[in-house]
């Protein structure tokens, strides 16, 4: 197989851990269905996680480089979405865009998505996955 000229797809990933805190309540339930929906997560003093991120992009493996891209590269991408604006941060107060936007996991994947695709090379993220706790884990890939 070695020296052969298909193309070959590779698939690479960094992971990243970030500490937050967070309320589930959404501005568009009353009190009463938020206690409903979110439980003891709508706590009004918030509760914190240690969430850890993998972020996986896919594409062809350059035949000069012998990479998919710079897993260096990646992590400074990394820096810029996940790092500087989340982590240590309250992210229903100190992040603009969870102001009126409940701050789920499934919302932050979408969130750290939409970010992600800004600073990488057209077309290669394909997987934002969060592991909220070790047993709660939200895949999200851009559909
Ligand atoms: N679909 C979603 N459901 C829930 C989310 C979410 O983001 N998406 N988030 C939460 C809470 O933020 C909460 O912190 C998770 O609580 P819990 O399940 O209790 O967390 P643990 O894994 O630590 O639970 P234990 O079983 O008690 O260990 C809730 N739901
Ligand atoms: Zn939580």
């Amino acid at each position: 197989m070695s020296g052969s000229s298909e193309e070959r797809v590779g698939y690479i990933t960094r992971v990243q851990s970030f500490s937050a805190c967070h309320r589930l309540h959404s501005v568009h339930l009353s009190d009463e269905e938020n206690k409903r929906v979110y439980g003891k997560c709508d706590n009004p003093n918030g509760h914190g996680h240690n969430y850890k991120v993998e972020v996986t992009v896919r594409g062809k493996i350059d035949r000069l480089t012998g990479m998919v891209m710079n897993l260096t590269d990646l992590k400074r991408c990394i820096e810029d979405v996940i790092m500087t604006p989340l982590d240590h941060k309250n992210l229903d107060q100190d992040v603009p865009y969870f102001s009126n936007v409940v701050s789920t996991t499934e919302n932050l994947s979408v969130y750290i998505w939409d970010h992600m695709v800004t600073v990488l090379p057209p077309n290669l993220l394909h997987e934002i996955k969060i592991h909220e706790t070790d047993k709660n884990i939200v895949v999200y890939r851009g559909e």
